[in-house]
């Protein structure tokens, strides 16, 4: 089969994000977006070939630009399609309810501790059928994509029972074949206490352990092993115990840690050796200097206290005190039910104190490196994925400043257009 190429002209402004394949960007480095003025990118077949200005590949690569579709990126902005590391992907049914329960006083925790909340969702998702999950799945991964989005992480934790959690898995393992968007899957079954453990989440954790986490492995249905460790939840020690057991068998450590209360969570993500702690809202200072002394990444999620009405997670400290900060949805039905990862963006920016160039470093690169993946996408460099959103406004400052906006203009995957003019060409590129 011959090789298809694709070539992106006269960027205004491209943004490669380069030098940050092997490790996430900290500090001063996440203001350094590498900007080419008058940018281009080659693309062939599925990787990148050669990125430069105009002019240089246009010289350089003449042969192989008349063999290629050409798309011309005057006044806009070119970056890396975003990557989400955080979602709660496949899920039944909504909790509107709850959220009109949230406006008229209730909390989160309470509404959970009512056996509403994850278990409220915990119950339809054990109702739906494979089918049922898939088609609600797929809608969201559309609007994931149609927001810029190329890669996500999506979450097990809505069966808390080995049939239900496999069956998200498998759902979400073969919307990976399905869908253009890649998922890489992490097993939660410690997102809640089951109703039917309340009294025994030490048991509850020892059936993960002896017999969920096994078949997470045998079957190899996720790469990474999570715990909401919150006080009403699962506890310090139970997390690690089950973070442990997970890592012993190959699963890497995640962590929910300290998003309603200062409770180790970090602390514990660096004691473990976690490749992130998400949340973080309540993080204690000496969890945050531990993340950034053992190189844990902070996967923070603005929509979610943004939906909780809290107080969002301090991503300037810990971009000042070193640790790598990346940006989420946390699409989920309860807390954060968006699949706008550029209003993350826009919220980190306003609320966390993070500036525009380094909102985007987080939902690029360094949120690759949170799901192990910053060697094959995240930024725009020769050999990497041609993973490639356009923008359509002249300069990367607008991106935050014009808020609340999709400015997504097209979205390439693996070197095929998905999205064009802001619609979904397809969502298809994978045909197994
Ligand atoms: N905090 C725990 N889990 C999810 C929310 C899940 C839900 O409410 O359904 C989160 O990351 O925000
Ligand atoms: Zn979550």
């Amino acid at each position: 089969m011959s090789s298809t190429y694709l070539f992106i002209k006269h960027a205004n402004e491209l943004l490669t994000l380069k030098g940050h394949s092997q490790q996430p960007a900290v500090k001063a480095a996440m203001n350094q977006l590498h900007v080419i003025n008058d940018g281009a990118i080659l693309m062939k077949d599925e990787q990148i070939v050669a990125i430069g200005e105009t002019d240089e590949l246009l010289s350089q690569f003449h042969q192989e630009i008349n063999l290629a579709e050409i798309i011309d990126a005057s006044g806009k902005v070119v970056m890396p399609g975003l990557v989400d590391p955080h979602t709660h992907l496949v899920y039944a049914g909504s909790r509107e309810e709850e959220f009109n329960m949230r406006l008229n006083g209730a909390t989160y925790m309470e509404i959970m501790n009512n056996g509403g909340g994850i278990h409220a969702t915990t119950t339809k998702t054990r109702a739906a059928t494979i089918d049922e999950l898939k088609e609600e799945s797929i809608k969201r991964l559309d609007r994931f994509l149609i927001h810029g989005v190329t890669t996500i992480e999506a979450k097990s934790g809505y069966g808390l029972d080995w049939e239900t959690e496999y069956k998200q898995l498998f759902v979400a393992k073969e919307l990976n074949h399905l869908h253009a968007i890649d998922i890489v899957s992490t097993f939660m079954g410690a997102h809640a206490i089951p109703v039917e453990y309340k009294e025994r989440p030490d048991v509850f954790i020892d059936l993960i352990i002896d017999e969920m986490l096994p078949l997470v492995v045998e079957e190899e249905l996720a790469v990474f092993n999570d715990v909401f460790c919150e006080r009403g939840v699962f506890t310090p020690e139970q997390s690690k115990r089950l973070l442990l057991a997970g890592k012993n068998l190959g699963l890497i450590p995640k962590i929910h840690a300290d998003e309603i209360e200062p409770y180790g969570g970090a602390e514990l993500a660096a004691a473990v050796g976690a490749i992130s702690a998400d949340h973080l809202l309540k993080a204690s200072d000496e969890g945050i200097k531990k993340m950034a002394e053992a190189g844990v990444i902070a996967v923070l999620l603005p929509g979610t206290a943004f939906f909780l009405m809290e107080a969002a997670a301090n991503g300037r400290k810990m971009i000042d005190e070193g640790v790598a900060v990346a940006l989420s949805t946390d699409c989920n039905p309860g807390s954060s039910p968006t699949a706008s990862l550029p209003f993350m963006m826009n919220l980190a920016c306003m609320h966390m104190g993070l500036t525009p160039a380094e909102a985007i470093y987080a939902a690029t690169i360094n949120a690759a490196h949170a799901i192990g993946k910053g060697h094959e996408i995240g930024s725009l460099e020769e050999g990497k994925k041609a993973d490639v959103l356009i923008l359509d406004v002249p300069n990367y400052m607008q991106t935050q400043y014009l808020y609340g906006m999709n400015h997504t203009h097209s979205v390439i995957k693996a070197g095929r257009i998905v999205i064009d003019n802001g619609a979904l060409v397809t969502n298809k590129l994978k045909s197994h």
